[in-house]
């Protein structure tokens, strides 16, 4: 093992659960992962000593609130290798975070421009697009599949310098594969478009650095980090979000305001109006803070170890059906997988009943789950506290699943 995994577990006291009789195997850290006690201290922490709105105060309370809100912001800011603070704006999470690009493109977008995404995208790096296209006259396109991994060949004859926008997820929710986000920015630049990350499944587990990426835009959520939900944090290189409209108005986000008129403050707080979420932005940082000392290469290689642990007795499973990449190193910690003759949702079911807990559904990614010509899969995904005995288990519990059905 990279990473002390007794050590780890032992910050999680939930896994330490009994679940319809069995011990409880978590596989579902792609919906949300669980939260180190360093992070649940961090925030308990702040409301039993600090709690005080922030940049509103003279007072000490208030001092060391916006002392710990600040700090968040330049642990982030490092964890993803901005630049400047300026380019990292608190938001509730990726969704809110793509929301707002979508926004910014409602801002510039003209009739006949094209915004280019792939069919793996979440709802939440869709949807927003649809609606842009469909308030500015822009044409959405999307980059479809070759052998479970991003056409590039599509990919490439799809953006053209009609093109404004490409906004590509990191890794796929459902496929695990992880894009060549790096090679995708250049192609976008190439024909001056603006390149928009998903990160929400790639910050978690391995390094991310949003200058090397060359990125425009990145969206992270806090929950998929062992940081808690309601925090997320959208990434922007300052010449755009200098650009961009502020899309909330209101307290904090203020300079001066007239009857008639209001001007901004700079960024990053142009973005952050009303009292922001200060416990989650502080248990954001503590998870950074966690993650960091473990090691995000180390904890690539834990995923990865447990891929090539667990795959090969998977793919002995008859009847059971993989998605994605083939090669391990193609993919995170993610298995979207199907058992013949039986519904995602009863298997996700029977393998509760063994203390296995796994996602069933489209997993928000329905058009992708529509073009593999699938009613959903199930999926298991992996942590930084899953073990090999957690491989066992998952292996086992689909096993005595396909014996309770007879398929
Ligand atoms: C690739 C990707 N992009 C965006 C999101 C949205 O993250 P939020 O924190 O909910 O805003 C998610 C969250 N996917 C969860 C919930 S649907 C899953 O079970 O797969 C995601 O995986």
């Amino acid at each position: 093992m990279t990473i002390e995994i007794a050590k780890i577990r032992s910050d999680f006291q939930i896994l330490d659960q009994i679940v319809n009789d069995e011990p409880l195997v978590y596989l579902d850290s792609a919906a949300t992962t669980q939260k180190p006690r360093q992070v649940l201290d961090a925030i308990r922490a702040y409301y039993e000593h600090d709690n005080a709105n922030v940049h509103r105060g003279v007072h000490t309370l208030a001092e060391r609130a916006t002392a710990d809100y600040e700090s968040s912001r330049d642990k982030v800011r490092a964890f993803i290798n901005a630049s400047s603070r300026k380019e990292v704006l608190f938001t509730r999470g990726t969704t809110t975070a793509l929301n707002w690009v979508a926004k910014f493109a409602e801002q510039i977008l003209q009739p006949e421009d094209e915004i280019v995404i792939s069919i793996m995208e979440h709802h939440s790096n869709i949807i927003p697009w649809q609606q842009a296209a469909a308030k500015t006259g822009a044409v959405l396109k999307f980059v479809y599949l070759k052998d479970g991994e991003l056409d590039m060949a599509d990919l490439r004859a799809k953006v053209t310098n009609q093109t404004k926008f490409v906004s590509i997820t990191h890794v796929s929710n459902v496929l695990g594969v992880i894009n060549p986000v790096k090679e995708i920015a250049q192609i976008a630049h190439d024909h001056g478009a603006i390149m928009v990350v998903d990160g929400a499944q790639s910050t978690p587990h391995m390094t991310v650095d949003v200058q090397d990426l060359d990125c425009d835009f990145f969206a992270l959520s806090g929950h998929k980090m062992a940081g808690p939900t309601g925090i997320g944090v959208l990434y922007g290189k300052e010449a755009l979000l200098n650009q961009m409209n502020p899309i909330e108005f209101g307290g904090e986000m203020i300079d001066f305001v007239y009857e008639q008129s209001a001007t901004w403050k700079e960024l990053p707080w142009k973005f952050e109006a009303g009292t922001p979420n200060i416990a989650g932005s502080i248990g954001l940082g503590a998870a950074v803070d966690y993650l960091t000392e473990i090691g995000l290469d180390n904890i690539h290689q834990h995923e990865q170890d447990l891929l090539n642990y667990v795959m090969p007795q998977l793919r002995e499973i008859e009847g059971l059906t993989i998605y994605g990449p083939e090669d391990n190193q193609r993919r995170g910690g993610v298995i979207a997988f199907n058992l013949d003759g039986l519904h995602p949702h009863d298997v996700a079911t029977a393998l509760d009943m063994e203390g296995v807990a796994v996602r069933a559904g489209h997993h928000c990614a329905q058009p992708l789950i529509d073009h593999l010509g699938l009613p959903a899969t199930a999926r298991a995904s992996f942590y930084i506290y899953n073990t090999f005995a957690d491989c066992d288990k998952l292996v086992e519990a689909i096993k005595l699943t396909k014996a309770f059905f007879g398929v």
